[in-house]
């Protein structure tokens, strides 16, 4: 188990999310033709499936992962388990890109990458320890930051700024 220390908090709302795909969408068409879309399943479905509408394909996978366990009040992960894969893909990748949400230390884009050496790993977001294993990303936040994305959040009360170090840890 790793444990993490995230001090900062980076809600991400629909519309920016479809922006930065749209945006990842458009750097992949420059790159060339693709065979289709694997999605790292689950951060990686939700921006796979705007991929595949932008670039026009409809070929999509996943590979089936379980990773970090969100044990805390908040939704921030305490602990990264061991790597469990579910559902793998066939072949090595050649032709494919390979899509997750997001990339923080690495460990999942080494996993998957190290199955699928030929595809092209792309993310929207990236942490600096993860960067190296990415092709291609949009966003770049710091290592102790937590991306909040849409499908984990909904409209409630937003604590002030200055009380939130107690919340974080
Ligand atoms: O670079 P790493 O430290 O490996 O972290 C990145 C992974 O963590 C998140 O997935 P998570 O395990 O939270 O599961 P989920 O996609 O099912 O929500 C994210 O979607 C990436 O897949
Ligand atoms: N939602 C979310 N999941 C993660 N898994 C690893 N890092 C993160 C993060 O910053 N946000
Ligand atoms: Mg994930």
């Amino acid at each position: 188990m790793t444990e993490h220390h995230y001090r900062m908090d980076f809600p991400v709302g629909w519309e920016e999310l479809h922006r930065n795909a749209r945006a990842l969408a458009w750097r992949l068409l420059d790159k060339g033709q693709w065979n289709g879309i694997i999605a790292i399943t689950r951060g990686g479905l939700v921006p796979a499936a705007i991929l595949a509408r932008e670039m026009d394909i409809r070929m999509i996978d996943t590979i089936c992962v379980v990773s970090y366990q969100k044990s805390d009040t908040y939704g921030t992960a305490a602990a990264q388990g061991d790597l469990t894969v579910l559902k793998g893909v066939a072949g090595d990748g050649e032709g494919m890109i390979l899509i997750d949400d997001l990339v923080d230390t690495g460990k999942t884009a080494r996993h998957v990458r190290e199955m699928l050496p030929k595809a092209h790993f792309a993310t929207l977001y990236a942490k600096p320890a993860g960067k190296p294993l990415v092709d291609t990303f949009i966003t770049e936040v710091s290592q102790d930051t937590w991306i909040r994305f849409p499908w984990d959040m909904e409209h409630t009360f937003s604590t002030p700024l200055a009380e939130r170090p107690k919340m974080l840890g």
